[in-house]
């Protein structure tokens, strides 16, 4: 069989990936694509999700497609993934298939900075991926793939933006993992709130755990509380109107918590019911589920807010319902103080 490689770190996996394995099938002489994740990337550093989790996306999103395969031998490898290594190993451990490897513009430009690059296109043809109008340089014994681009990056994706551009599949296990969570709330706030916001979760976390409660629930609820917070007032009112319009008379500074909890639901695919319910209420409270609480209490304590909580946390990390009760007590006599003037 003839096998094309498409390697990279898809950290995570999107459609312009499966973009080019589907134009490869479709235009090139070969039977397969395989998949390569790298296992440690040389020319790259902050890759977030697992070596597990890349492969998991990957085989979720080219699920259903036939002549597609995940290929993990750059695990077995192990240490940092060069190419070179990775094709003298594939041809001693497949002798009966053919490879060539295919890649995108933006790796094509990088090719001379890769270790060995001219042993490594004496061993294997590539195939480059690209609009075709462009005028850029790849070493010319590349041979050129005319394909319609689509403009993402994994590096956009982990930021929380065109998540339209992820196989539904994989948007869902990125929301159920909470994968990239930390970069997609830092990219719509300020660096204080995104300090509180690790902050609580952390707090939601050591509560979690004298409770026995699920710690990634109350680690992602803590990190998503104030996504919306931050939302022009202009924006805001529009949500508000056309999600909850029986709740818009409601106080402005209590609208980031409904809103909030629609948004990580369309936005991350967070489905998670402990989590939506807690986000929603989180700033007037709701004394029904131990996340609810939690939250609340969690927000309103958080050690960052620079005052000595340490009372009221001890409280609540014995009894929860009398912790709520206190905290909810505190908010209500300053609300009062702060009506009277
Ligand atoms: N939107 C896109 N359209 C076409 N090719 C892409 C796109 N994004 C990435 N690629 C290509 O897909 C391959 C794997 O991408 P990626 O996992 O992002 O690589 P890495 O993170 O190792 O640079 C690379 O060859 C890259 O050039």
């Amino acid at each position: 069989m003839r096998i094309a490689i498409l390697g990279g770190s898809f950290d995570p996996i999107h459609l312009g990936h499966l973009q080019i394995a589907k134009t490869a099938l479709k235009k090139l002489a070969i039977d397969e694509v395989w998949f390569m994740p790298t296992f440690s990337t040389p020319l790259k550093q902050g890759q977030q999700a697992s070596f597990a989790d890349r492969c998991f996306m990957i085989k979720r999103a080219i699920y259903g497609y036939r002549r597609m395969k995940v290929c993990t031998l750059e695990q077995q490898l192990g240490g940092t993934s060069y190419t070179i290594d990775t094709v003298k190993r594939l041809k001693k451990q497949y002798p009966m298939h053919e490879f060539c490897w295919l890649i995108g513009m933006d790796q094509a430009i990088r090719f001379p900075d890769w270790k060995s690059s001219e042993e490594l296109k004496q061993e294997i043809d590539f195939y480059v991926f690209s609009r075709g109008s462009e005028e850029i340089e790849v070493p010319n014994d590349f041979h050129k793939v005319a394909m319609e681009l689509y403009d993402v990056s994994s590096q956009e994706i982990r930021q929380g933006k065109k998540l339209y551009m992820l196989p539904k599949s994989v948007r869902m296990y990125i929301g159920k993992k909470g994968l990239y969570i930390e970069g997609m709330v830092q990219n719509v706030m300020s660096e204080k709130r995104y300090r509180h916001s690790v902050s609580v979760a952390r707090l939601c976390v050591e509560l979690a755990k004298a409770h026995h409660l699920d710690e990634h629930t109350a680690y992602l609820m803590g990190l998503v509380h104030d996504v919306c917070k931050e939302l022009p007032y202009e924006s805001a009112a529009v949500e508000m109107k056309y999600y909850y319009p029986q709740l818009q008379q409601e106080a402005r500074a209590i609208w980031h918590g409904y809103i909030g909890a629609h948004y990580i639901r369309t936005h991350y695919a967070i489905y998670d019911k402990h989590i939506g319910q807690a986000v929603f209420h989180h700033v007037k409270g709701r004394n029904r589920t131990d996340y609810d609480r939690i939250l609340f209490v969690a927000d309103k304590l958080d050690p960052s807010r620079g005052y000595d909580s340490s009372k009221e946390i001890a409280v609540c990390r014995k009894d929860l319902k009398i912790g709520y009760e206190l905290v909810k007590k505190q908010q209500e006599e300053y609300l009062e103080k702060e009506r009277k003037g």
